[in-house]
């Protein structure tokens, strides 16, 4: 008897660019894992739409372990781990240790642990991928948010390391963007502002992180890339 297909899973999929990015994927009939932290709308459509959702707090080990524990109840393959969750937290006064575990502890020690714990379930399928959402500002640092550029930069090494560690079965890529899509409350003059960094001066929205996604998915010819997807940023 054919087995199914092996589940891809999505990290902090509950809005934005996961949540975009598991709907194309249910859309082309590939079966979903999702995690989430606040259970939103989004969490409620991917469950209609056959999803299976598992509810995660990243920001400590024992939140990133119960997670793995109950991911492997529910399944002993993938064919792929999007580590997209992320905080994007300033330095506020008086909170600095505490946001910088939180960023190593989402932006590292999650990935770190969760693609540990999981390498078996990955061997079972083939191909099989991991992919880690960066950030472009890893490029050359961040005044306003230092230890989320720390642990994004950090977590671009994971991507070499494990790459290395993984091959040649389990393919192991970066997604790197800058501007991808405001948050709500971001006001016309920070919209404007950030706009004019890059040389396209365009806010492209997750249809391009998709694209890229696709585009490590579908290739067997590419392991401990990050792809840089930043309007031509760094041409500023
Ligand atoms: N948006 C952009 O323009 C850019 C995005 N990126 C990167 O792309 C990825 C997706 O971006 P975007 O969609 O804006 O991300 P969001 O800011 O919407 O965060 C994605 C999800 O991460 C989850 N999350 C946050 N903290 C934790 C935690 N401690 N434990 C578990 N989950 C957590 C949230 O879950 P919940 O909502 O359920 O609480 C949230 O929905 C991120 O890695 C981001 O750094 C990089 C550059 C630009
Ligand atoms: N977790 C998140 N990371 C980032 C976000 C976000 O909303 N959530 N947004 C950005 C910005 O778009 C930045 O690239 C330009 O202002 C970066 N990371």
């Amino acid at each position: 008897m054919s087995r199914s297909a092996a589940p891809i899973l999505i990290t902090g999929a509950s809005q934005r660019i996961g949540l975009y990015c598991a709907e194309r994927l249910l859309d082309e009939g590939q079966p979903v894992i999702i995690s989430y932290r606040t259970e939103r709308d989004g969490v409620h459509r991917l469950r209609e739409r056959g999803a299976l959702a598992l509810q995660a707090d990243f920001s400590n080990e024992a939140g990133i372990l119960a997670f793995i524990e109950a991911l492997k109840g529910h399944t002993d393959c993938l064919r792929a781990i999007v580590h997209n969750a992320s905080d994007w937290l300033t330095e506020a006064p008086g909170q600095e240790a505490d946001a910088f575990q939180r960023m190593f502890s989402v932006h590292m020690l999650a990935p770190y642990l969760i693609n540990l714990h999981c390498e078996a379930l990955l061997r079972e399928s083939s191909p099989a991928d991991i992919v880690h959402l960066s950030d472009d500002v890893a490029r050359k640092g961040s005044e306003k948010r230092i230890a989320y550029c720390a642990s994004k930069a950090g977590l671009d090494n994971l991507t070499l390391s494990f790459a290395a560690r993984f091959a040649p079965h389990i393919k192991v890529n970066g997604i790197a963007p800058a501007l991808v899509m405001f948050n709500a409350d971001d006001d016309e003059s920070y919209r404007k502002k950030t706009l004019a960094k890059s040389a396209l001066g365009i806010e492209p929205g997750p249809q391009v992180i998709y694209q890229g996604l696709r585009y490590l998915l579908d290739n067997p010819y590419v392991t401990g890339t990050t792809l840089t997807l930043n309007g031509g940023r760094h041409l500023k």
